[in-house]
């Protein structure tokens, strides 16, 4: 079985303390990937795709990607475009990012719709979020959307974390309208209550899950921000205990482990609230480290 991660992976710089600053390498489909890698069974294989260039730094992301048993088969290669770059700001352990991706790689990926296609042909599970879309140009979107829609006639599962993030977009109604079309293509949708209440007017937490299930999604499960979520699935829509919080060192990459922690799960087979405990369990372990990824021998 294949997992495929469509997306951005930039350079990461989180504090180290003083004028220091640690650098890594992250971006919320690559974090995904990383958890869901970690915790699923070998007989499983996690590959990323997204575009690099030909300098150092996209060598040596390369190499970290691989390191972590992620494949690389779909990262293709762009002339003269570099790595983006995003920089962790801290304020009581709440991040907050600065960016430079304007002209990052990774924002050609979906161009040429034949090598897209290929590069998905033996996906069973292809994963995008928000991000994803809004990184790319009309054409690319197109590209995107036709290739997944294409997979989805294959019988291959679409997963979608809308990921709201306004800076990519002209305009918020942009956001909206591409996420929503997004999401029609999806069939499990993982998004956060507070971002979308904030963009698309929902009034409850279980709006946020209706709204998708109109869309066509079949699981829906809406995080919020560790207060009560809510997970529509096999029919039912329902809300679930709170669970234990932690003090947080940095909450990057909270949402995008969670994700990686419930895929893992659902993918092996287990029912939808084991898959919530499970990604509960590592985003708590995750916010306790600098960074969006922490590494995967430590993860309990
Ligand atoms: O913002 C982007 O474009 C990135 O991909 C950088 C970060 O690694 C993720 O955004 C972290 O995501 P959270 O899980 O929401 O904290």
């Amino acid at each position: 079985m294949k997992l495929v991660s469509i997306g951005e992976c930039m350079v990461e710089l989180s504090g180290a303390g003083a004028d220091l600053w640690r650098s890594g390498f992250a971006g919320d489909t690559l974090n995904t990937a990383w958890y869901a890698r970690a915790l699923l069974p070998a007989d499983w294989t996690v590959d990323y795709l997204t575009a690099i260039g030909n300098d150092p730094l996209s060598e040596r992301m390369l190499r970290f990607i691989a390191g972590a048993g992620i494949g690389t088969g779909g990262i293709r290669r762009h002339p003269s475009r570099v790595p983006g770059l995003y920089m962790i700001e801290l304020q009581d352990g709440e991040r907050s990012f600065t960016y430079w991706r304007d002209n990052s790689a990774a924002r050609t990926l979906a161009d040429d719709p034949a090598w897209l296609k290929g590069a998905l042909a033996d996906a069973d599970v292809i994963y995008v979020s928000g991000i994803t879309i809004g990184i790319l140009d009309d054409a690319g979107r197109a590209n995107l959307w036709a290739a997944l829609s294409g997979a989805r006639a294959k019988g291959r599962q679409v997963v979608f974390d809308p990921n709201l993030r306004p800076r990519l977009w002209p305009d918020g109604d942009a956001m909206c309208r591409a996420t929503t079309e997004t999401a029609r293509l999806a069939d499990i949708v993982l998004p956060s209550h507070d971002d979308e209440a904030q963009w698309f007017g929902d009034a409850s937490v279980e709006a946020t899950a209706e709204r998708y299930l109109a869309l066509g999604a079949s699981e829906v499960l809406v995080k919020n921000g560790g207060a009560e979520m809510v997970l529509a699935e096999g029919g039912t829509i329902r809300r679930l205990p709170a669970m234990e919080r932690v003090k947080p060192v940095d909450t990057t990459g909270a949402g995008d482990s969670f994700n990686g922690g419930y895929l893992a799960a659902r993918l092996t087979g287990a029912p939808a609230e084991q898959a919530v405990r499970r990604g509960h369990e590592i985003a708590m372990q995750v916010v306790g480290h600098p960074g969006a990824l922490m590494p995967m021998a430590d993860l309990a």
